[in-house]
């Protein structure tokens, strides 16, 4: 099994889990992230009604085509409309509206001249230039007509597709149900960042960077908790979470050591194990089993290792199951800008930073175990297995994060 590549391993939890069917409808503020269980169509023109584009005279084109600085023509004006009333007269021969940018257009009219080429008259207006038929004239309908589709089934709404929607007049929209992550961290060094520390202890910073980066990944998490190296209670804790979620991830135990008990809960649990270890570093132990028709995926307790599997392994089966395909991995050729010393007998991921077809890996160490310094890195170079080093200028894959 030592032999599983990333891609194997992928395969493996890929094909048990499924995209999530069941769908809700949410508050369209709530909405960015998830996924229309469905196609949105106009049920109006946008805009309704036709429409000026700026402050002016709603105006006949035919009645100011000669007009000129020094031939201005001299219109009455009947009345001022603005943005969000109707008025209810008709522009005639020799006569404007007053009309600001918004307001619906008379009838009449078919065309608007800005205030600028007129004296910004209140009874009579001096027009000091043309306009043609049609000019500065929004026409009704000119964003989508009633009936257009709008946006298409499967589609991740951002803030962009959040605002058509509310233009459109939704005030809800319906989205497949967001898959339910449960995540568990295990070890007795843990104590909770808020508690004094002690001997011998350490803050538990994996419940944090997997659930928060779970949570931008759309998951809903339904259960976050940290347990002691006891198999019983961890498989008490696995228990109880898988009951609630549709996945469960846990970090640490993976390994070859005494306490590392996930082997253990597999076992009392009456798992089928899918996997131990993979090709890969970090998370070469990494563990995974099936437990009541759940995946449950054992990430390696090495704070970088968690981090860079919860992007390599848990994000794919995250986008299959909220069929999000803006969250399938990105990888992109880069060029390397500094080196890497080390050998990678196995597939290697490290932290870096990618900017315009260059990529920098960052100071300091890159230890499974250290966490800082992949703060402000945004990608992964994949340093193939087999590989005696890297060089600058080595052109590598990365992916993006
Ligand atoms: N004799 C061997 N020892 C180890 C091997 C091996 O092949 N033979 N593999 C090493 C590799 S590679 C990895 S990766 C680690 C994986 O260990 P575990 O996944 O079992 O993780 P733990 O031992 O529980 O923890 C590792 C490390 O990370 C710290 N940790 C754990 N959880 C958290 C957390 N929630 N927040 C912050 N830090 C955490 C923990 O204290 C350890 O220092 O095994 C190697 N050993
Ligand atoms: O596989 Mo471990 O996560 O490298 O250090």
């Amino acid at each position: 099994m030592e032999d599983l590549t990333l891609e194997g391993a992928l395969d493996l939890l890929l094909e048990r889990v499924s995209m999530i069917e069941e769908t809700e409808s949410v508050p369209l503020m709530e909405a960015v992230g998830r996924v229309l269980a469905g196609p949105v169509r106009a049920w109006h023109d946008q805009p309704p009604f036709p429409r000026s584009p700026l402050d002016g005279y709603a105006v006949r084109s035919e009645d100011i085509k000669d007009a000129s600085p020094d031939h201005p023509v001299c219109l009455k004006v009947l009345c001022e409309t603005d943005a969000g009333h109707v008025s209810d007269v008709c522009v005639t021969p020799g006569t404007a509206v007053r009309i600001m940018t918004g307001a619906p257009i008379p009838d009449g009219a078919d065309c608007v001249i800005a205030q600028e080429k007129t004296d910004y008259g209140e009874e009579t207006a001096q027009i000091y230039g043309s306009v043609p038929a049609g000019g500065n004239y929004c026409q009704q309908g000119e964003d989508y007509k009633a009936g257009d589709l709008i946006l298409e089934k499967g589609t991740t709404l951002g803030a962009v597709e959040a605002g058509v929607m509310a233009g459109l007049g939704c005030s809800e929209a319906v989205v497949y149900r967001r898959p339910r992550v449960a995540v568990i961290t295990t070890g007795d060094e843990l104590i909770m960042p808020g508690e004094p520390l002690k001997g011998g202890k350490i803050y538990d910073s994996n419940l944090y960077t997997v659930v928060t980066r779970l949570k931008e990944f759309g998951a809903e998490i339904v259960f976050a908790d940290l347990v002691n190296d006891v198999a019983e209670e961890a498989a008490k804790m696995v228990r109880e979470a898988a009951e609630k979620a549709d996945l469960v991830i846990t970090t640490g135990g993976v390994s070859v050591g005494k306490k590392d008990i996930m082997h253990e809960v597999i076992r009392i649990l009456g798992c089928e194990q899918l996997f131990w270890r993979i090709a890969i570093k970090p998370g070469m132990p990494t563990l995974s089993a099936e437990y009541d028709g759940k995946l449950l995926i054992c990430l390696s307790g090495n704070p970088y290792g968690a981090a860079a599997n919860t992007e390599l392994l848990v994000r794919p089966i995250l986008a299959k199951m909220s069929a999000r395909s803006d969250l399938e991995p990105k990888r992109v050729k880069a060029v390397c800008e500094n080196g890497f010393p080390k050998k990678s007998p196995v597939t290697r991921y490290v932290r870096a930073n990618y900017s315009d077809g260059h990529v920098r890996i960052p100071d300091g160490s890159d230890s499974s175990g250290i966490l800082s310094t992949m703060c402000g890195c945004n990608c992964l170079i994949e340093i193939p297995a087999g590989t005696k080093r890297l060089d600058r200028g080595d052109s590598v894959w990365v992916v993006l994060l």
